[in-house]
């Protein structure tokens, strides 16, 4: 029997970062809500996390739009890790100085992990990108603290904002930074017949 069905792309994401750069590659999408907890396990190693979690949120995607005909999922998740620990959204401002005091002036990793699902696979792909910081004056600190810009980002800036002033070099994928590797995406979307060309 052929498969007549057209793939349909659902984004299970409330990031407003990934529907624009999923925006960006061409690819027409519905974006849909199904949050998940993102909790890291004792000595969870920060790969694993972040790769378990776009999968997870793929999943539970899937479940919003598994009686679709023709569905296809797609999720993601980006931390900043450094020095093993894995840095998150800030929950508070307190929270979010801390993480900028910690990155100043330091080398940190952004893994970006993204899955993709339908009724018959899952495949998933990441990326690594390093990001050198420079160092932050005190008075840079607490103007960015003051824009709000910490709030909802992983390790409290936004490398598409105003923290690109304090980022000296990055090497891997700046859409990775942002929250979703497009390179990797347009892989696994061609993979899925989502994508033939840009
Ligand atoms: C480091 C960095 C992160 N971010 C954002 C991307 C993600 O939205 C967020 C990381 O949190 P995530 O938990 O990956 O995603 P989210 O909760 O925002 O959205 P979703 O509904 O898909 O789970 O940080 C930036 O926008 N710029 C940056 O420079």
């Amino acid at each position: 029997m052929t498969e007549t069905t057209p793939p349909r792309l659902f984004l299970a994401s409330q990031s407003p970062r990934r529907q624009e750069l999923l925006s960006q590659i061409g690819v027409t999408f519905a974006q849909i809500d199904a949050p998940i907890d993102e909790v890291r396990g004792d000595g969870e190693p920060p790969l694993d996390y972040v790769r378990r979690v776009a999968r997870e949120k793929a999943g539970a995607g899937w479940l919003a739009v598994a009686a679709i005909p023709g569905a296809v999922v797609l999720a993601a998740d980006t931390e900043v890790v450094l020095d093993g620990r894995v840095y998150g959204k800030p929950a508070s401002r307190e929270e979010a100085e801390a993480m900028l005091r910690s990155l100043s002036g330091r080398t940190h990793q952004v893994i970006s992990a993204v899955a993709v699902m339908n009724a018959g696979r899952e495949q998933e792909a990441h990326c690594i990108t390093t990001v050198r910081f420079a160092a932050w004056s005190e008075s840079s600190l607490q103007r960015y603290l003051d824009s709000g810009e910490s709030f909802g980002k992983a390790g409290a800036y936004a490398i598409q904002g105003r923290a690109a002033a304090m980022i000296d070099r990055i090497e891997g994928s700046y859409s990775g930074v942002m929250g979703l590797p497009l390179f990797e995406t347009a892989q696994l979307l061609r993979a899925f017949g989502l994508l033939t060309q840009i």
